[in-house]
C-alpha cells in the first residue's frame, strides 16, 4: 500500500465528536484505511510513505460546495446590489452571451484554486462548456458533479431542443471522467426558464440514462407565483409531475417552500442545496432550513456563483446558514453548529451522490486540515463551534482529495496559483471589454 498518514491532529468523526487521532490513507485506492485514536491500544501501524502534519489542527472531511457556477468567478463584483431577475437579465446573461470556452476554463481554474485553498474537495457545477470545466476538475484533482445548464426561454423549438440534448450528451459523455471523480446530472436551469415540453422530454431521458436532475427551485417569490398562477400547483408539485423528484435529485435554494412542499421533498428523498449568502445578497428570502431538516430533507450547502456571493468559501456558507437559519426560525437554537458542519460535509456528499463527507475507515480520502493556531480561533472550547462560527477558508492548511494532496502548507500543488490568477484576471477584463462594445 502507498500510505499517506495525517498525524498529530484532532479528527472530526461522523458522529460529530472530535478525538486525537491519526488518519491513514491508501493513496492508490483513494480511501481512508484507518482512523486510529492516539490513546488506542495495540500494535502501531507501519510507517507511512508520506505524512502530513496536523498538529494544532483539526482534520475534517473535505467541504462540499453543492451548488455553484464555478466559472462565474470571472463575474465576481461585476454586477451587485440587484434582485435575481433584473440581475440576470440586465447584467449577467448579456455578459455570459460573450463568454468563450477559454473564458469558462480560466474562470473554472480560478474557482478550483479558491476552493482548494478553502478546503473544498467536491462541488456541483451548472454552466456552459462543461468539457472545459471537466478538464479543470481533472487537473486540479477535485471531485465534482457537472452538468450543462439548459435555458429555453427566448429560443425557438429547435434551439431549445438542442440545448436539452446538449445537457443530456454532456451528462452521458463526462460521467466517470477524471478517474471517476466526475459524475454528471441533467441540469435544466429552473422550472420557469425551461419550457414544460423540454423539461418533460429531458427528465424522461435523464431517467433512462440514469443521471440525476439538478435545477434552481423555489428561489424567489417572483419565480413561484407565476407557476402557481398558471398551473394551479406549487413548483415542487410541478417538478413531481415532471418526474423530477427522487433520491438522486438535488434542487438549489428551496427558499419559498410551503403548502406541503417540504413533505414532498422529504418523502421523495430530493435534497435541497441551501445557498444562504446568495439568498441574502439577492434578497431572495430565508430558506426554512430548520423545518427542512426536521422533516428529514437532506440539506447541503452551496455558494452559488461568485457573482452573487461573492466568494466560493464554504466556511462562510456554514456561518451564514447558522445565522440565517436562526433568524428564519426566530429561534437561536435553530440550525446549530453541528448541523451546518454536517450540511457542508456528509449532507453535501449525500446530496450530490459523491463519495466523501465522512472521516472513517472505508470512506473516500477527501479531507481538509484546519489550523487552529490563530487569534480568532483561540481558545478552543468547542472545535465544531469554531468550524461553524469562527474559522475561515484561509485557516485551511492542507487539502486532500481522493488520497492526493492538493494543497500542502497552503501551497497548491495541482495548479500554478499565480498563473491561474493572472490568466483569469486577463480573461475577465477582455470579457468585460467585449460586453461593453457589444
Ligand atoms: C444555464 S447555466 C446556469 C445559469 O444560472 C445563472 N445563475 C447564477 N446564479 C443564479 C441564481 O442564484 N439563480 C438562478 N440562476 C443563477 C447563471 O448566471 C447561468 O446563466
Ligand atoms: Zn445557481
Amino acid at each position: 500500500m502507498n500510505a499517506l498518514r495525517v498525524t498529530g491532529g484532532r479528527v472530526l468523526r461522523p458522529d460529530g465528536s472530535v478525538t486525537e487521532a491519526d488518519v491513514t490513507i491508501d493513496r492508490d485506492a483513494g480511501r481512508i484505511v484507518e482512523v486510529r485514536d492516539v490513546s488506542a491500544d495495540g500494535e502501531a501501524p507501519p510507517d507511512a510513505d508520506e505524512t502530513l502534519d496536523a498538529s494544532g489542527s483539526l482534520v475534517i472531511p473535505g467541504l462540499v460546495n453543492a451548488h455553484t457556477h464555478v466559472a462565474m468567478t470571472l463575474l465576481r463584483g461585476y454586477a451587485d446590489d440587484k434582485p435575481l431577475d433584473p440581475w440576470l437579465r440586465e447584467d449577467i446573461w448579456p455578459a455570459e452571451a460573450e463568454l468563450t470556452p477559454d473564458d469558462v476554463e480560466a474562470g473554472a481554474e480560478l474557482g478550483a484554486l479558491e476552493m482548494i485553498r478553502s478546503g473544498t474537495t467536491a462541488f456541483a457545477d451548472m454552466y456552459f462548456a462543461m468539457d472545459r470545466v471537466a478538464d479543470v476538475v481533472d487537473r486540479a484533482g477535485l471531485r465534482a458533479r457537472l452538468g450543462h445548464g439548459v435555458v429555453t426561454v427566448g429560443k425557438d423549438a429547435a434551439d431549445a431542443r438542442a440545448d436539452v440534448e446538449e445537457s443530456l450528451a454532456v451528462a452521458r459523455e463526462l460521467d466517470g471522467a477524471a478517474d471517476s471523480r466526475i459524475r454528471t446530472a441533467f441540469m435544466p436551469h429552473s422550472l420557469t426558464t425551461v419550457g414544460e415540453e423540454f423539461l418533460r422530454e429531458g427528465v424522461a431521458e435523464a431517467r433512462e440514462a440514469g443521471v440525476p436532475v439538478h435545477l434552481h427551485a423555489n428561489e424567489t417569490a417572483d419565480e413561484v407565483d407565476p407557476i402557481v398562477d398558471e398551473r394551479g400547483e406549487r413548483p415542487i408539485a410541478y417538478a413531481e409531475d415532471l418526474g423530477a423528484l427522487g433520491p438522486d435529485d438535488f434542487f438549489a435554494h428551496g427558499v419559498h417552500v410551503g403548502g406541503g412542499e417540504i413533505d414532498r421533498l422529504a418523502e421523495s428523498g430530493t435534497a435541497v442545496v441551501h445557498c444562504p449568502a446568495s439568498n441574502m445578497k439577492l434578497a431572495s428570502g430565508m430558506a426554512p432550513v430548520q423545518r427542512l431538516r426536521e422533516a428529514g430533507v437532506t440539506v447541503a450547502l452551496g455558494t452559488d456563483g461568485a457573482a452573487s456571493n461573492n466568494d466560493l468559501d464554504v466556511f462562510d456558507e456554514m456561518r451564514d446558514a447558522a445565522m440565517l437559519g436562526k433568524l428564519a426560525a426566530d429561534d437561536a437554537s435553530a440550525v446549530p453548529a453541528g448541523a451546518v458542519v454536517e450540511m457542508a460535509t456528509a449532507g453535501g456528499a449525500d446530496a450530490l451522490g459523491l463519495p466523501g463527507g465522512r472521516i472513517e475507515a472505508g470512506a473516500a480520502a477527501d479531507l481538509a486540515v484546519v489550523d487552529l493556531d490563530a487569534p480568532h480561533l483561540t481558545p478552543v472550547h468547542d472545535p465544531v463551534s469554531h468550524l461553524a462560527y469562527a474559522a475561515r477558508g484561509s485557516d485551511v492548511r492542507h487539502t486532500v482529495c481522493d488520497g492526493d494532496i492538493l494543497m500542502r502548507d497552503r501551497e497548491v500543488l495541482t495548479l500554478d496559483a499565480a498563473a491561474v490568477q493572472e490568466h483569469a484576471a486577463a480573461a475577465a477584463s477582455d470579457l468585460v471589454d467585449r460586453v461593453d462594445s457589444a
